[in-house]
C-alpha cells in the first residue's frame, strides 16, 4: 500500500538566513510544502514566488507559498530565523536584547495555532533563544532545539580540510558548548580517516608540520565574525545546516548532530541549552551522547553553561 507522506515546514523570518534556508530545503526536495512568514509580508511573497519559479528545474516539486501562523497548526517543523543581520565586531550574546521580544512574540503565535511539531531555532543568541522558546512554548524538550554548534562543527571540518587538502567529510568529532565565543573544539573527539587527529598529524609530520590545532580552533571560532565583516552576514553555511537538520528530522534519519538541546544532568549540567551531540529523530532531539571529554574540555563546557545560563536569567 502506498502511504501519503505529506510533510510541511514553516520558516518564520525570510531575511537573508530564512530565504537561503528555504532555497536549501527546496533544492534538496525535503518536504511537500514550505510556508514562509515574515512581518514584512511583501518580502515573504517575493521570496516564495522567486523560489517557486525554479520548479521546472528542481528534482522534486516543493510547493512554496506565504502564509500566516494558522499554517503552523499542522506543520512538522517551524524554523525561526527572525532577528537582524549580525552587526560587525559584536557577539551573538549581544543580540539578546534585540531578538528576545521578536522570538517571544513568534513562539506565542506558533503555539496559539495548536502547533505540536518541532521548533528549530536559528535566531541568535541561539542557545538562549532555544531555551527561551522551550520554556515559553511548554513543548517537551525533544520538540525544541537550536542549530547549536552544528555549523561550528561543519566549519571545523571544513578548515581541517583546507589545512590538510583532504575532503572535510573525512573528519569526525565535534565543536561543543555555546554557539558563540565560548565554544570549544573537543579535540579528544576529533579524528581524520578514523585516527585521532593529533595522532594523524604526528604520523604525517612531513606533510602537515605547519598545521596547528590551536590555529584551527581559533579560525573556527572566528569564522562567522570574519564572514560578517566581509559580506554583512552569513547565510549559506547556516542554510545547509538548517536543511541538514530538517532532513534528519523529517526523514527520521537518526543522525547524531551537535544541536542545542536541554542538558538535564548530562555532562553534570542542568537547565541550559548547549551544542552537544544529539540523536535526531522524527520527534526531534532525543538522546544526548555523553562523550568521554578530558577534564579541560569538561571545564570549557561548564564555562559555556554558566555563561548561557546567566543570559537566560530573568527572561521568564
Ligand atoms: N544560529 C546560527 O548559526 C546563525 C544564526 N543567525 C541569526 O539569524 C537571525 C537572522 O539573520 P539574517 O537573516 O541575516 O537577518 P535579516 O535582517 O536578513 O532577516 C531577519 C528577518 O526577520 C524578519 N522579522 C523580524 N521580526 C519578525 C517577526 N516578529 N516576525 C516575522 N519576521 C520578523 C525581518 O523582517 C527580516 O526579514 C539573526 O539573529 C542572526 O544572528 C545567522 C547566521 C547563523
Ligand atoms: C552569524 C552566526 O551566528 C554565524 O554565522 O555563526
Amino acid at each position: 500500500m502506498v502511504t501519503m507522506n505529506r510533510n510541511k515546514v514553516v520558516i518564520v523570518g525570510t531575511g537573508q538566513v530564512g530565504a537561503t534556508a528555504a532555497f536549501a530545503i527546496v533544492t534538496h526536495g525535503l518536504c511537500n510544502e514550505l510556508v514562509l512568514i515574515d512581518h514584512f509580508a511583501a518580502k515573504a511573497v517575493g521570496e516564495s514566488h522567486d523560489l517557486d519559479d525554479g520548479s521546472e528545474f528542481q528534482d522534486r516539486h516543493v510547493k512554496v507559498r506565504t502564509g500566516d501562523y494558522a499554517d503552523c497548526s499542522d506543520a512538522d517543523i517551524v524554523v525561526i530565523t527572525v532577528g537582524r543581520k549580525p552587526p560587525a565586531n559584536s557577539t551573538r550574546l549581544a543580540e539578546l536584547g534585540f531578538t528576545v521580544g521578536l522570538v517571544g512574540d513568534v513562539v506565542d503565535h506558533v503555539m496559539a495555532s495548536g502547533f505540536d511539531g518541532v521548533i528549530v531555532m536559528v535566531s541568535n543568541p541561539v542557545d538562549v533563544m532555544a531555551w527561551y522558546a522551550w520554556k515559553r512554548s511548554g513543548l517537551p524538550r525533544t520538540q525544541v532545539l537550536g542549530t547549536g554548534t552544528a555549523l561550528d562543527t561543519s566549519r571545523l571540518k571544513t578548515i581541517i580540510g583546507e589545512e590538510t587538502g583532504l575532503d572535510p567529510r573525512n573528519v569526525g568529532g565535534f565543536v561543543m558548548g555555546e554557539h558563540g565565543d565560548s565554544q570549544f573544539a573537543a579535540w579528544s573527539t576529533v579524528s581524520l580517516g578514523g585516527k585521532p587527529f593529533a595522532r594523524f598529524l604526528a604520523d604525517n609530520q612531513d606533510r602537515f608540520a605547519s598545521v596547528s590545532t590551536a590555529e584551527i580552533e581559533e579560525k573556527t571560532r572566528m569564522r562567522g565574525n570574519e564572514i560578517v565583516a566581509a559580506k554583512g552576514g552569513t547565510n549559506f553555511g547556516i542554510a545547509s545546516t538548517v536543511a541538514g537538520i530538517v532532513q534528519t528530522i523529517l526523514w527520521d534519519e537518526r543522525r547524531i548532530v551537535p544541536v542545542s538541546t536541554l542538558l538535564d544532568g548530562e555532562y553534570g549540567e542542568h537547565d541550559v541549552f548547549l551544542g552537544v551531540p544529539t540523536e535526531l529523530r522524527a520527534n526531534g532531539a532525543n538522546e544526548i551522547v555523553e562523550l568521554d571529554l578530558t577534564d579541560e574540555e569538561h571545564a570549557k563546557l561548564h564555562h559555556s553553561a554558566e555563561l548561557v545560563r546567566s543570559y537566560c536569567e530573568g527572561l521568564i
